[in-house]
């Protein structure tokens, strides 16, 4: 039997500046501080916008397993130097009960069960390892406890201005999509079946429940597949101003394939040294105001590869759609409709939906690594994830990298490290 989730209740970072990560979170994507906790060892932030929660934890020095009231709360410091988000936590009704279980599905228990509590009552929590490179998952036992967040982390202080929920405001995580190497993919859909009783689900129509949904460059590409677990709900404990509501918890799988070039997932598992997440989608109530705000505040995102606004056929999608192509293509936004079959004269065409549409947008990587991004993503009345935005984001990310690549060289050049004719710039 698998442990039943109750909801998602944070993603955590292990960072090597925790500060400067919480202030970005704070300045540029107006998360707000929701907790903290400071030893001479640890600092621990947390920072909320909507029933999105991320827990920045720096621990200089920590050692992989090593919990306790002097290290990481809630978590393990993991063992590799690089900036991660690494920790997945799930709020379970009975996490005695979920370690136990999972231990005898063969899973390591970094943490076994243990109490924290202070004046607002008592929670449990316990670390396990996924099997996916350094992420763990948290289990915590909550409904002992009256506070806003998790024993240790004081109340949060005065909310500044923005109400959770209000107009264009980020309500939740969407999905978490993880990055793994070639043929990894069957066996970590089936570690999240066993261990949490996800479900696989299509991506789009071209998605193949065996085979996933494959995208190909040129001598690169990577296999997609996602997985959700339906029972979560987006707010669980004291959060007045957004309604209780049922959302899924999604995990999207990005695969390498095994190609003679370099992709952006094997980008990924080089610069981060191994799986792990490669990007958190942020669900957002009106994409166009979040994005104004965030590029206001300095966030800067991916555009769209030259030619995307400029097909009439995307232009025309996007009309049909009810939105104005001139104010997507200013600032970058993709949107892809899901596909309504037609009947006409007794044939079936494809015809994209004016109901059913998603519009997304990617950060670009928010550590020094080609690692981590974010996303905004806003849907209506879809679940999936469009092709065309997936093939769009993969493009413009093979853009960018392939101009890095030919800084580099022009760099190397010009310190009279590579000759001009070693390479074709
Ligand atoms: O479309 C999305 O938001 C996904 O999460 C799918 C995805 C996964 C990995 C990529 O490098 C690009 C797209
Ligand atoms: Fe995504």
């Amino acid at each position: 039997m698998a442990v039943p989730v109750q909801r998602l209740s944070h993603i955590a970072f292990h960072v090597g500046d925790g500060e400067r990560l919480a202030r970005d979170l704070i300045q540029r994507f107006r998360f707000q501080l929701f907790g903290s906790r400071v030893t001479e060892r640890v600092r621990q932030l947390v920072l909320r916008r909507g029933s999105a929660v991320f827990m920045v934890n720096e621990s200089p020095g920590g050692r992989r397993g090593e919990p306790g009231p002097r290290g990481l709360l809630y978590d393990v410091a993991p063992a590799q130097a690089v900036d991660s988000a690494c920790n997945v936590s799930f709020e379970v009704r009975d996490v005695e009960r979920a370690a136990l279980l999972l231990e005898r599905l063969g899973c390591q228990v970094l943490v076994p069960p243990r109490p924290v509590e202070d004046e607002l009552g008592w929670v449990a929590y316990s670390v396990v390892r996924s099997v996916v490179g350094n992420v763990s998952h948290t289990l915590i036992q909550r409904s002992g406890y009256r506070g806003d967040f998790l024993p240790g982390f004081g109340p949060p202080p005065p909310a500044e201005q923005e109400a959770a929920g209000g107009p264009g405001a980020i309500t939740h995580f969407d999905h978490i999509t993880y990055a793994c190497p070639p043929q990894q993919s069957a066996h970590i859909l089936d570690w999240y079946r066993r261990c949490f009783g996800f479900q696989r689900f299509l991506l789009n129509r071209s998605d193949d429940l065996d085979d996933g949904y494959v995208i190909k460059g040129n001598n690169q590409g990577m296999r997609l597949s996602a997985m959700e677990y339906w029972k979560c709900s987006e707010v669980g404990m004291s959060m007045p101003a957004i309604e209780e509501k049922k959302v899924n918890c999604k995990l999207v799988l990005a695969e390498s394939l095994p190609n003679p070039d370099k992709n952006q997932i094997d980008t990924f598992l080089e610069q981060h040294g191994g799986a792990g997440i490669q990007h958190v989608g942020l669900y957002t109530t009106d994409i166009i105001s979040t994005c104004k705000s965030l590029t206001d505040a300095g966030v800067q995102f991916f555009y769209p590869p030259s030619g995307y606004y400029s097909e009439t056929v995307k232009w025309q999608e996007i009309m049909k759609a009810g939105q104005d192509p001139e104010v997507l293509s200013h600032y970058g936004i993709l949107l892809d409709s899901e596909v309504d079959d037609v009947h006409c004269k007794g044939e079936t065409k494809c015809q994209a939906s004016t109901e059913r549409y998603l519009m997304q947008m990617f950060t670009k990587p928010i550590f020094c690594e080609e690692t981590l991004f974010l996303e905004l993503i806003e849907r209506r009345n879809a679940s999936g994830f469009g092709a065309g935005n997936i093939r769009a984001l993969w493009k413009s990310v093979q853009a960018c990298m392939d101009q890095r690549e030919r800084n580099k060289i022009v760099k190397e050049i010009s310190a009279g490290n590579r000759f001009a004719n070693d390479v074709d710039i």
